[in-house]
């Protein structure tokens, strides 16, 4: 079963999650993407919800889909987000940020009622940090920034190295919200609360893609012959 067959399993098992009425946060990624597709197939069947998308490229997603839109200034409370993630540990601690889009991303999550993942299996880790933890960080004094979180790593007890992200150009990548993301290739991250909190205590930092304490579950998919086997970590 291919990876994409898996991403598919895992957004099929979301679907039943999504009741008449809601209000959804909507997550960017590849496993998102097949959500959105499920989730249009949905819509034009008669189902009524209301999307927040986490990204320009979701969002216009969920237009071709025919999926109804809002922003979150027009509804700042959401009942629930289905996203996909980088890495997802036992106690569903996450790394997003793969697709740039960690800011909106944990924004909307943080307003949904429930956060539930979807990815597949190959994402869960018995400890996060093997996928370069995303830093997403204001363009202005980016160097004085970098030298800030490469020591807020070190007092986190993490070593590493940090790259910034570029685009297919070579240029800077540079987010929906206009600022640049730095890579931190960890390896492993053994206190992903100290990092937190050393993160954002430097200022340049925008938002980084620990999520912790935010997913209430997780629907992972791993291929079992040809079929999925779908197994969920927390409560759905
Ligand atoms: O955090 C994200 C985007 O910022 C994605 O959810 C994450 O990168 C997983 O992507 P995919 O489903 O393509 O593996």
């Amino acid at each position: 079963m291919s990876a994409p067959d898996l991403k598919r399993a895992a957004a099929e098992r979301a679907i039943p999650l999504v009741e008449d009425g809601m209000r959804l946060g909507i997550g960017t990624g590849s496993t998102a993407a097949a959500f959105i597709a499920l989730l249009g197939e949905r819509v034009r069947a008669g189902l009524s919800v209301t999307g927040v998308p986490t990204s320009e490229a979701t969002r216009l997603a969920c237009e071709r889909e025919g999926i109804p839109l809002a922003t979150l200034e027009e509804l700042p409370e959401l009942d629930l987000t289905i996203d996909g993630a980088d890495e997802v540990d036992g106690n569903l601690r996450l790394i997003k940020g793969g697709g740039a889009a960690l800011l909106r991303e944990k924004i909307v999550a943080v307003a949904s009622r429930r956060m539930v993942v979807i990815a597949d299996a190959g994402k869960r880790v018995e400890t996060l940090g093997a996928f370069p933890l995303p830093v997403e960080v204001n363009l202005f004094g980016i160097g004085a920034t970098l030298r800030a979180v490469e020591a807020a790593v070190a007092q986190s007890g993490c070593a590493g190295e940090i790259v910034r992200r570029h685009d297919a150009s070579g240029a800077t990548l540079l987010t929906d919200g206009g600022h640049a993301i730095l890579d931190l290739r960890l390896g492993r991250i053994p206190d992903p609360e100290a990092l937190s909190a050393r993160l954002w205590a430097v200022p340049g930092v925008v938002e980084h893609g620990l999520f912790l304490g935010i997913a209430d579950a997780a629907i992972l998919a791993a291929a079992d012959g040809e079929a999925a086997a779908v197994s969920v970590l927390g409560r759905l």
